[in-house]
């Protein structure tokens, strides 16, 4: 049975919702029906109790109290329902908005938002009511400044999941407008949980507009809702008790039964656990001028991309924290560049960077951060974003980088849309030649469906065609294949490559899996504790004997092969790698090396030249002629 099929079959759920719909007709037919009578005063029929004729007696004017009840309902849910829908969306625009907006505007409504929440709602509503004179228009107001801050916190809260993504950072790297950053990303994302509130609140709405009009300052005669049948018959209740029984209980149940089928929707949500809004990545400000020693390689007429002195910074408990120091890189047109490390190493965190897709609160700085023709370092806004449209990004996780309420292909699409203009239906062809492209079967009718649709392999598929339909230049694979299986993995990994050389495109991946990055890449680059310690061309990878730094050796060494003795354990490298809120002078990896000596422990090793034909960053680099002697 399906999640959706257990909801509409819990006992809870069908009492509150058939009690939901009951009190939706009697709001409509009610009036119709008994409109006029319910307004009939007879005098001869003054403050009655209970009858057959009059089933709760009758009020000061001879008129039916039941009548009065059921007719009330329209107007007592009707307002309860307009005031929460304004304030859900009035919520959900100073909630949400600032996820498309930025750092400060969102630190600053989060701040309103709380002060705002501190005010006792009823004293709030009543001080407003006070201020503008009793009356319906009052009542409504009131209690939409009241319900509108738990709404900005709610949809503030989910909507910082959906600023922090992924995908919202990939549409963001293309140029994606804000007002479509909120439409198509933001508010999809959030909707389900907000509707499930807005049900949850009508309950509390009722509850609080009936109390405002009980109090005086709601509805007014000759207009009544429960909230005033309760007043007028609380005048009554020592001669007719029942006076109040009708519009009590009709408010107790309306309440009731909105808030019961709001939280038997917010268990399916809970359950349904869809975890796709999480992420971890904004967009960064831009790098500035960094320090450190020159280990950069020398730039060529064809290289692509420059990183020289890349540091990456994010503010700590005990001041700044520095994962990423002293990074340079280089890649040429069309070569194809492996990160290789330990967990934590700062594989991602150097590559978003390099995207401009840190997260917020990151602080990235770097002496030449060049791609292509332009300095990505003196870049801003548009101009930015413009420059990185020849850069595609893979990221790790194909359920968070893809936005789960927007169909695949549509996604593809915004691509070529955003960044050349290209028109609807020709950027809808694009996509399903993009996925066709990258070996999903049937592409046309995947392009219609959504991410969830989809297999995880074949998600990740989809990562790399809208990461090539933009037809970049440079491809950052944030290790693409860390969700996937073994052989589906090495199956990416290989389509991947074949997009490259088809596309010319030149790319840079990361893989825990050194092995994996040996069989695609040209060169790998080997990362600890934030900084790269090795260079190594690939054909050195094959013969560990000319690896040159013994932490890549250590690397190689922890793989297992076919040759592998199955019941020897695998080696591993002893020790943990430095907490980057803590690091220790010189070479980060000295704690955890056989060869280190003092000098180890006291200086950095700048990356230089090796006779593999790439750089190590060593004091005691190895090579074929120290294995030897
Ligand atoms: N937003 C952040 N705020 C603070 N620290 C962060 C943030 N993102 C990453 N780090 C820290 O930076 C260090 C490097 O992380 P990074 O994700 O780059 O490692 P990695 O080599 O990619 O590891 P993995 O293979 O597990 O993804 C880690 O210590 C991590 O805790």
């Amino acid at each position: 049975m399906t999640a959706r099929a257990r909801l509409f079959r819990a006992p809870m759920t069908i009492a509150s919702l058939v009690l939901v719909c009951l009190f939706g007709i009697l709001a409509v037919v009610a009036p119709i029906l008994w409109g006029e009578e319910a307004l009939t005063a007879r005098p001869t029929e003054l403050l009655q109790g209970p009858s057959a004729e009059h089933l709760l007696g009758t009020d000061n004017l001879g008129r039916d109290l039941l009548l009065r009840t059921l007719v009330a309902t329209r107007l007592s849910l009707g307002l309860a329902v307009l005031a929460t829908l304004l304030a859900a969306v009035a919520g959900v625009l100073v909630g949400g908005l600032p996820a498309v907006l930025g750092g400060r505007v969102q630190r600053t409504f989060g701040a309103v938002i709380n002060t705002w929440l501190a005010f006792p709602v009823l004293l709030l509503a009543m001080l407003v009511a006070i201020l503008l004179g009793a009356g319906t228009t009052t009542a409504v107001l009131a209690l939409v400044l009241t319900m509108t801050p738990s709404f900005a916190r709610l949809a503030q809260t989910l909507a910082s999941r959906v600023g922090g993504s992924e995908y919202l950072a990939a549409a963001r790297m293309l140029g994606v407008s804000r007002r479509r950053q909120f439409t198509r990303y933001v508010l999809p994302n959030i909707a389900e949980p907000v509707i499930v509130n807005v049900t949850i609140s009508i309950g509390g709405g009722l509850l609080a507009l009936s109390s405002l009009s009980f109090l005086g300052v709601g509805v007014q005669p000759p207009d009544y809702d429960w909230g005033r049948l309760l007043k007028d018959g609380f005048a009554q209740v020592y001669n007719s008790p029942t006076a109040v029984i009708g519009p009590a209980v009709a408010v107790v149940l309306a309440g009731v039964a909105f808030g019961a089928l709001g939280e038997s929707l917010a268990g399916h949500l809970r359950g349904q656990d869809h975890g796709h809004t999480g992420g971890r990545r904004g967009p960064a400000p831009g790098p500035g001028p960094g320090s450190g020693p020159d280990g950069g390689q020398p730039s060529t007429p064809d290289t692509l991309l420059e990183v020289d002195g890349l540091s990456v910074a994010f503010p700590g408990e005990h001041g700044w924290v520095r994962p990423v120091r002293d990074v340079s890189l280089t890649i040429r047109a069309g070569e194809i560049v492996g990160v290789a490390g330990e967990s934590g190493s700062g594989k991602s965190v150097t590559m978003m960077a390099i995207a401009q897709l840190s997260a917020p609160g990151a602080e990235v700085a770097a002496r030449t951060l060049r791609f292509g023709d332009e300095d990505l370092t003196l870049l801003r806004g548009r101009a930015l974003r413009g420059a990185l449209t020849g850069v595609g990004v893979v990221f790790q996780d194909s359920l968070t980088a893809l936005n789960p309420a927007m169909r695949v292909g549509a996604q593809l699409a915004e691509v070529p849309r955003t960044q050349r203009g290209v028109a609807r239906r020709q950027a809808n062809r694009d996509a399903v030649a993009a996925l066709d492209a990258v070996a999903i079967p049937d592409p046309a009718r995947r392009a219609g469906q959504f991410p969830h649709e989809l297999s995880g392999g074949m998600r990740q598929r989809a990562l790399i065609a809208m990461s090539q339909i933009g037809r970049p230049s440079l491809i950052i694979a944030d290790e693409p294949t860390t969700a996937l299986d073994v052989t589906v993995a090495r199956r990416v990994m290989r389509l991947l490559r074949r997009e490259c050389d088809r596309t010319g495109a030149a790319v840079l991946v990361s893989s825990h899996d050194i092995a994996v990055l040996g069989e695609l890449c040209q060169r790998v680059l080997v990362m600890y504790a934030g900084r790269v310690v090795e260079d190594v061309p690939v054909d050195a990878l094959r013969d560990p004997a000319r690896l040159a730094h013994p932490y890549t050796r250590a690397l190689v060494a922890a793989l297992p092969d076919l040759d592998s003795d199955r019941d020897a354990p695998l080696a591993t490298i002893p020790g943990e790698p430095p907490d980057p809120a803590d690091p220790a002078p010189g070479c980060g990896f000295a704690a955890r090396c056989a060869l280190a000596t003092d000098r180890c422990r006291a200086e950095v090793p700048e990356l230089t030249g090796h006779r593999h034909g790439g750089r190590v960053a060593c004091w005691h680099p190895q090579d074929r002629e120290v294995v030897r002697s």
